[in-house]
């Protein structure tokens, strides 16, 4: 589904991406972990498709696609979601109407229909129970004044809705709380299937205790030095990233 092959990037004329390569199956759940400051949003950013990020070299094809040839519309229209660290609050825009809007977006890039009101409602109440988002949110300016597990909770609803291929989700420094942890680790396991893939970027062990992913990869300083199982979670989490950066060289 996603190949990424000698990723390099660079912000700001600093290269923070040094050669990644990742392969995601689909059906198959990633968790990048690593310390402060290796790239690990940067990699989310270069996915999505964030314009400060300049991509100085290397590849990335999802489902057969350039990903890089394509727009950060675009790419949402292909069925890549990215859930950022910070959510962005737009006022005077529901949550409902946003969702109406990027909904039918993506169902107009795939040839459907827009739904009706009653499709998208019913749509709507099926995906909320999923989640256990309050209708409340949903009627509230998108994100105005959430609370950091409203905007979680609420991002996860959006992932819901907008059913993506390849999800990444960059939870490294949101301050999620136990509720919100486990939110967003229901949310996941809930809307995993053989079709889709999911990329969480996480600091937080406690996380893939909730979502158990198939790989791990470590970053470090701009590449992966080590990938592993789910176990490789629990040893960095007992012996921190010093024995990785050695057994890599790096150190
Ligand atoms: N606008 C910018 N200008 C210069 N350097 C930047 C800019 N944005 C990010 N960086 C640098 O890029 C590096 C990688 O940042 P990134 O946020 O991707 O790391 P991270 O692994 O996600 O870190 P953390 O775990 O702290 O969230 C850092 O050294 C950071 O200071």
């Amino acid at each position: 589904m996603l190949s990424i092959k000698n990723l390099h990037a660079s912000i700001e004329g600093k290269e923070i991406l040094k050669g990644i390569n990742l392969e995601v199956k689909p059906g198959e759940v990633h968790a990048i972990m690593g310390p402060n400051g290796s790239g690990k949003s940067t990699l989310a950013s270069v996915l999505a498709g964030r314009e400060d990020y300049e991509v100085d070299s290397g590849e990335i094809s999802f489902n057969g696609k350039d990903l890089l040839e394509l727009e950060a519309d675009e790419r949402a229209q292909e069925g890549v979601f990215l859930a950022f660290q910070y959510p962005i609050e737009i006022p005077g825009v529901t949550t409902t109407n946003f969702m109406k809007t990027a909904l039918n977006k993506i169902r107009e890039h795939k040839g459907l229909e827009p739904l009706d009101a009653v499709s998208f409602l019913s749509l709507m109440k099926e995906k909320m129970k999923l989640v256990e988002i309050d209708q409340s949110l949903l009627s509230r300016s998108l994100n105005e004044g959430f609370s950091g597990g409203e905007k979680k909770r609420n991002e996860i609803f959006q992932m819901a809705m907008l059913e993506p291929t390849l999800s990444i989700l960059d939870e490294t420094d949101s301050g999620l709380d136990i509720d919100a942890l486990r939110i967003v680790a229901n949310g996941v396991n809930k809307l995993k299937s053989d079709d889709n893939a999911t990329i969480v970027v996480t600091h937080y062990q406690r996380l893939l205790d909730y979502i158990v992913p198939d790989f791990v990869h470590v970053l470090f300083n701009g590449k992966i030095v080590k990938t592993g199982g789910k176990e490789l979670a629990l040893q960095l989490e007992e012996k921190g990233y010093d024995w990785i950066k050695e057994e890599a060289g790096v150190a």
